[in-house]
């Protein structure tokens, strides 16, 4: 895991995040030899870079989102991607309410006025969190967290997950409902989705149209969960009365019309930059990927349950009963007498099942 301690030197110089061509030669010239490659969000880990690798195991990501990696790509080479799903959600849910907040009494531009020497009171006139309602798009464990803080500030919390039940967000004070429903609700709405093909534009020029006029927006999860060059028609229009952007298609974005759009508010993906945040997701990736080499737990793995259960002590066993049996067949089938007409394999135990599956395979690539 020396790549770990390389990666870090390389993230933390500022290098990396600057500078792709360097960052995916570094990759392929340097990738070969290693078992475990650790990575954030910036760092693109592609089908390109996995294929040139030839010991690989894991990737660890140390934060949430696995859509900067190919995570097909992995799963066809057998090596196991996994995130730590909860170490930033916290830093992440924190950084939402700042923006909700920041959107509803427009502090950062208020900020930026006073620093020019500026007394403005009547131009940064806000309007209260209570009473209001909060879209949450994406109840999950940033969703739920948003969700409890918004509520102590007198907020009336609906949302949509197609995967938690009713039940179980009503119970933390969320009601769940259709988006049809959900859009002309909300005076904020926020996502809190992983980005993929489903999620792309869930805020689209359809979805603003049946938004309140003037709805805030938040997007601290992924740039194109909602389609940027509608928000800045939107924003334009006045459909939209502001939003606060963390994340972003292109990042750093080239094209800063939203960036520099006077109702929006902007970080650049700052959502778990926070040292608690940092400190748990390196201690929590180091701790799975060291008890999955043990052998122990396997925490936080995204792809294939199969892949996963390849690494348990149970599967080792077998695997190596079936490179034996692999070897066995092969000398045979090397021998004079070959092609055989039929092998029989008696087996005894208890683990029938899980031996056949191990003998199966080798049957099937020499015979
Ligand atoms: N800005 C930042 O620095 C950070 C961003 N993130 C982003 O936030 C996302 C969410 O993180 P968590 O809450 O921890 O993930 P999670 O997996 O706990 O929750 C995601 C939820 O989205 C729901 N979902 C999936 N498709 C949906 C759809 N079409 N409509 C509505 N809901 C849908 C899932 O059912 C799930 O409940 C991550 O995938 C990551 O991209 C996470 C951490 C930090
Ligand atoms: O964990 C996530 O999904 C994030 O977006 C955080 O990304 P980062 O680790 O800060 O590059």
């Amino acid at each position: 895991f020396l790549l770990i301690q390389k990666y870090k030197y390389l993230l933390y110089d500022g290098l990396l995040p600057t500078c792709p061509w360097l960052r995916n030669t570094y990759h392929m010239f340097s990738f070969k030899n290693y078992d475990g490659l650790v990575v954030r969000s910036a760092t693109k880990v592609t089908a390109d870079i996995i294929n040139a690798t030839d010991n690989l195991k894991i990737i660890g990501r140390a934060g949430t989102g696995v859509d900067n990696v190919d995570v097909d790509a992995a799963t066809k080479k057998g090596v196991i991607v996994m995130n730590t799903p909860s170490g930033n959600t916290i830093s992440a849910a924190e950084l939402t309410c700042i923006m909700l907040m920041n959107l509803s009494r427009n502090v950062p531009q208020a900020t930026m006025s006073m620093k020019q020497g500026n007394w403005d009171r009547k131009k940064f006139m806000g309007s209260e969190l209570f009473g209001k309602v909060l879209g949450i798009v994406g109840l999950g464990r940033i969703g739920k967290e948003v969700a409890s803080r918004m509520q102590s500030f007198g907020m009336k919390t609906i949302g949509y997950d197609p995967i938690t039940p009713p039940e179980v967000s009503a119970s933390w004070g969320v009601e769940q409902m259709s988006l049809e429903k959900l859009w002309p609700q909300c005076d904020y709405i926020t996502v809190h989705t992983p980005l993929m093909p489903s999620t792309v534009g869930l805020l689209s020029d359809e979805t603003f149209a049946l938004c309140k006029r003037g709805v805030k927006v938040v997007n601290c999860a992924r740039g194109g969960i909602i389609d940027e060059a509608a928000l800045l028609r939107a924003l334009e229009s006045g459909q939209c009365g502001g939003a606060g952007l963390d994340v972003f298609v292109e990042e750093p974005p080239k094209d800063r019309s939203l960036v520099n759009h006077p109702n929006v508010i902007s970080c650049p993906h700052l959502g778990a930059s926070t040292k608690e945040a940092q400190a748990r997701c390196g201690e929590d990736i180091a701790l799975q990927i060291v008890d999955m080499v043990k052998g122990k737990n396997l925490i936080g793995a995204v792809n294939a349950q199969v892949l996963a259960s390849t690494f348990s002590q149970e599967s080792h066993q077998l695997i190596k009963l079936g490179e034996a049996v692999g070897a066995v067949l092969q000398s045979c089938s090397a021998s004079p007498k070959a092609p055989w007409s039929h092998v029989q394999i008696t087996t005894q135990g208890e683990v029938i099942g899980y031996v056949a599956k191990a003998l199966w395979l080798p049957l099937v690539v020499y015979m």
